[in-house]
């Protein structure tokens, strides 16, 4: 018998302008929800034409870009570039350093540009290893679809069915979780790794039965600890199916220096990031006379 992991608290996503005015709706990385190690940020993105985030650079984590609508390009100063489309992810390693530009594709359909952006803490060993990325497009994500559930296995395992290994190097789980009104699913997720679902759709209801907790839309649940499996349900009654992306990842014991982009594990190592990026050193030789063609 699984342990049900019991919820630590529930977080409405702040909407806020991000970038060139982009929007944004963030849960994790907000003044209520912060040392929530591995995670450092959940942003919940729309980018309106126009909008966008030109370029800027990262130093020391990793993002992961999950595009539920729309499209976005990336290019960066290393010659990486490339477009995002519906349920595809890019997982960005940022590393020693990379300046680069997520601006919204102009859609001939006038799709909106809606996503998930997580950034995802880099162990102190790895912060300086050299950038990278890995595209998955959404044809690569297995899907389980049973008894009304649908589960995009982007990262990690459910209901046996494993996801395509090795895509950020500290170890995630993502899952895009869609239940039928009437139906509902038990995910395992691996025990003592912090855990949270960020309903993307409809409402859900979370925990063991006669104990669940009604979780809305724009709203970031937050697991304790504790517990082998989370329960997702919804009501029978409600207008439509409910969606979450429930993400794990495992704690790292390490010091979390932040300023913006920039994320290392104490101050000095912070102020070396901004002098290396406004001195054109130490993994940002690249930045110097680079500008996108994309965040022109
Ligand atoms: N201010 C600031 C500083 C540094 C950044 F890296 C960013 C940034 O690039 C993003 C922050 N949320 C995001 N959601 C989606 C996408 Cl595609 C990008 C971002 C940013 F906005
Ligand atoms: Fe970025």
């Amino acid at each position: 018998m699984s342990l049900s992991r019991a919820i630590r608290k529930v977080f409405l996503a702040v909407e806020q302008s991000e970038g060139a005015g982009a929007r944004v709706r963030r849960s994790i990385g907000t003044p209520q929800l912060r040392n929530f190690s591995p995670f450092l940020m959940l942003d919940h993105f729309h980018i309106a034409p126009g909008a966008g985030f030109p370029d800027h650079p990262h130093r020391g984590q990793e993002t992961i870009t999950y595009l539920i609508s729309g499209g976005v390009d990336h290019e960066d100063f290393a010659g990486n570039r490339g477009t995002i489309g519906p349920g595809d992810l890019q997982f960005m390693t940022a590393g020693r350093g990379i300046v680069h530009a997520e601006m919204p594709v102009q859609n001939a359909d006038g799709a909106e540009n809606i996503g998930l952006q997580l950034w995802v803490d880099l162990p102190k060993a790895l912060k300086m290893v050299e950038p990278r990325y890995r595209d998955l497009k959404a044809e690569e994500v297995p899907v389980v679809e049973k008894d009304g559930v649908k589960i995009k296995v982007i990262s990690g395992r459910s209901q046996g069915v494993d996801s395509v290994k090795d895509l950020a190097y500290t170890p995630v789980w993502i899952l895009d979780v869609e239940v039928k009104p009437g139906r509902s699913v038990v995910q395992e997720l691996p025990e003592g790794w912090n855990a949270f679902g960020y309903v993307l759709e409809g409402e859900v209801l979370v925990g063991d039965k006669g104990a669940q907790t009604v979780v809305e839309r724009f709203h970031n649940v937050v697991f304790e600890q504790e517990g082998q499996v989370v329960k997702i349900e919804v009501d029978a009654g409600a207008e439509g199916p409910g969606r979450v992306v429930l993400v794990a990842g495992t704690p790292l014991d390490q010091k979390v220096v932040q300023y913006g982009p920039f994320v290392l594990n104490s101050q000095e190592e912070v102020y070396q990031a901004f002098e290396d990026y406004q001195g054109f050193k130490n993994g940002f030789e690249r930045a110097k006379g680079w500008e996108s063609e994309i965040g022109k």
